[in-house]
């Protein structure tokens, strides 16, 4: 009765007979919180209610009518209609209605559904919770903040666009790439450069490793690279020699991973503590080299270290598992392949979210063709892993092995610091050597994902309800309000299209008794997925003058909206 209501007397007198004994001030309050509650699939024509009549579960203030043998009478512009019972519904599908004389102007159909199922639509508003104070609406309408904020940044990588001020020598088109964008800061004395770049027939974006000047035919490697396929690994798609940028340069084509970041500029440079990058180029220098031009570290960095354990900023154990974990999951494939990463550092390896990737593979292998000792490269790979990860437990890369192991001997656990040294020990070891050394982390790592996976997995179903009622929406949309059909200004006003809006009003222009809107997601999702279902739930659609009351169910909405929205169909389509 109220749902329409702009004052907080309406005038009883208006309401219908049949309506005029109920006893409103006994029904319960009119305005609940709607707790939201699992979806029941309904079939046609069973009268078991969606939600529980629970006093927690009603929309405000429309009171169920009793249920009688007679027929429901409706008056809407001088038009009575007459609503079957429950008794005079069959169970066969067909519903009939009739108008009275009087020519209204709503042509009363004759009904046939289905008597199958309708469709099921799970967990109706159970992501909906209904209005309060202390929740913000937006809380509601979107995905977590956190998968939110990851799905922006990846978005606005993959749609930023080139500047072609900034770098006017840029080819426009290399073979079948275009828009050319860099990855880095283009330095003019480097060997290697990367893009982003737009396949020009399937508009994929790919990451593009250019090889200044690169004379040799490619390495018979490359094949093995491109059959890898895993998920620590970004993937090899093509390679090619190309005289675009005025020399021969080798290309390099892998997936594209917006938003990827190095191991480098998340956990070393972004502490502070670690850029040993040399000015110059914009090449790393790896301190523990046993190349004595290498820089030296500096006792301050050794400070600057130990500064911040005393501060707390080391990374936490677990993500330094994590990295562990994933890094020789990608390693243990490359060398099952027969091939050897042999530039694994803190620059090479991306992470996106909680994903760790080896970037670049077989590009060492196209810079150092020669280089076939195959097994020694496997095992430099593994001292290599034992270098990075020792860097990220100091956050530098600027300090001497014997400190560095010291410092993670003090902050982390033996487990830890055991790995470590023996990747970097020279005894021989394979992959599989420091599987039994992860131990059980192995599985806190799979359970981390596994929740990761179902939390998406969570959103995504919501999402699929959600692009399933923005659907219908968008149907109501182009039927209510709509100026004029054929000609016929009255279209949206009539008929079928007159119980639409009056639908629309009561799911989304409802106000609680005192007169305030009544904003609730609950209702609007309940109401919602009984329209998509069409189920036979009976719903009370006040008209605006609040002189009758029209009894209809979702299954008659459902009709009405396919019928109107098939009519714009129709008159949308230009004849032949
Ligand atoms: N497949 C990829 N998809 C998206 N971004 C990537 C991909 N691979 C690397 N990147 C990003 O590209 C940027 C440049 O990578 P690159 O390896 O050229 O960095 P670098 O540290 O300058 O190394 P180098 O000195 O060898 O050029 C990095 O920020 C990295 O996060």
């Amino acid at each position: 009765m109220t749902y329409m209501r702009h004052n907080m007397n309406p005038p009883m007198a208006s309401l219908t007979t049949q309506f005029s004994n109920m006893n409103i001030e006994a029904s319960p309050p009119p305005v609940r919180k709607v707790y939201p509650r699992e979806y029941v699939p309904m079939t046609y024509y069973t009268q078991v209610p969606i939600m529980p009549e629970s006093p927690q579960s009603s929309p405000p203030a429309v009171i169920p009518p009793p249920l009688t043998p007679q027929v429901h009478l409706a008056n809407v512009g001088g038009t009575t209609y007459f609503y079957p019972t429950n008794d005079s519904l069959n169970t066969s599908g067909g519903m009939k209605a009739s108008t009275s004389q009087g020519g209204g102007d709503r042509a009363v159909p004759t009904m046939q559904y289905p008597t199958s199922c309708p469709p099921m639509y799970t967990s109706t508003p159970t992501h909906m919770p209904s209005t309060s104070k202390h929740a913000g609406l937006a809380t509601m309408f979107y995905m977590p903040e956190q998968i939110r904020n990851e799905m922006y940044q990846r978005n606005e990588y993959m749609y930023m666009q080139p500047n072609p001020q900034q770098y006017p020598d840029l080819p426009d088109n290399i073979e079948m790439y275009s828009v050319l964008i860099p990855l880095e800061n283009l330095s003019p004395h480097s060997i290697t450069t990367s893009y982003r770049a737009t396949h020009r027939q399937n508009g994929d974006h790919y990451a593009l490793r250019r090889l200044h000047t690169y004379g040799t035919v490619p390495s018979k490697r490359f094949e093995a690279w491109k059959q890898i396929d895993h998920p620590n690994i970004i993937r090899l798609h093509e390679c090619f020699i190309t005289k675009t940028f005025g020399d021969h340069s080798m290309i390099l084509v892998y997936d594209y991973h917006p938003a990827a970041v190095t191991l480098m500029n998340k956990y070393i440079v972004a502490n502070g503590a670690g850029n040993n990058l040399d000015g110059s180029n914009g090449s790393y220098h790896d301190p523990f080299s046993s190349d004595p031009d290498a820089p030296r570290p500096y006792t301050h960095q050794k400070n600057a270290m130990l500064r911040a354990v005393a501060c707390g900023a080391l990374l936490p154990e677990p993500v330094l598992w994590n990295i562990i974990v994933q890094l020789t999951a990608g390693l243990r494939a490359i060398h099952a392949a027969g091939l050897a990463c042999r530039t694994l550092d803190a620059t090479k390896v991306v992470i996106t979210g909680c994903r760790i990737r080896i970037a670049w593979c077989g590009v060492a292998d196209a810079l150092h063709a020669n280089e076939i000792d195959n097994e020694k490269a496997k095992q430099d790979d593994l001292t290599a892993l034992g270098r990075l990860i020792l860097s990220l437990a100091c956050r530098t890369i600027q300090c001497d092995i014997a400190t560095s192991v010291e410092l993670v001997t003090r902050s982390y656990s033996q487990d830890l610091k055991n790995l470590i040294v023996c990747l970097l020990s020279v005894q021989h070891k394979t992959v599989s050597d420091l599987m039994p050394m992860i131990g059980a982390r192995f599985y806190t790592q799979v359970e981390a994902f596994e929740r990761r996976a179902d939390l998406f997995e969570n959103q995504l179903a919501q999402e699929l309800d959600n692009g399933r009622l923005l659907r219908l929406l968008l149907k109501m949309s182009f039927i209510n309000e709509r100026p004029e059909m054929n000609m016929d200004l009255k279209w949206s006003e009539t008929g079928d299209r007159y119980l639409l809006k009056l639908f629309r009003d009561y799911v989304f222009h409802s106000v609680t008794p005192e007169g305030r809107p009544w904003l609730d997601l609950a209702h609007v999702g309940y109401c919602l997925n009984n329209l998509d279902s069409g189920t036979n739930t009976q719903v009370q659609l006040l008209t605006r003058d609040e002189r009758s009351l029209l009894l209809v169910t979702f299954a008659e909405l459902k009709h009405c909206l396919e019928q109107a929205f098939e009519e714009l169909t129709q008159a949308a389509t230009p004849s032949p």
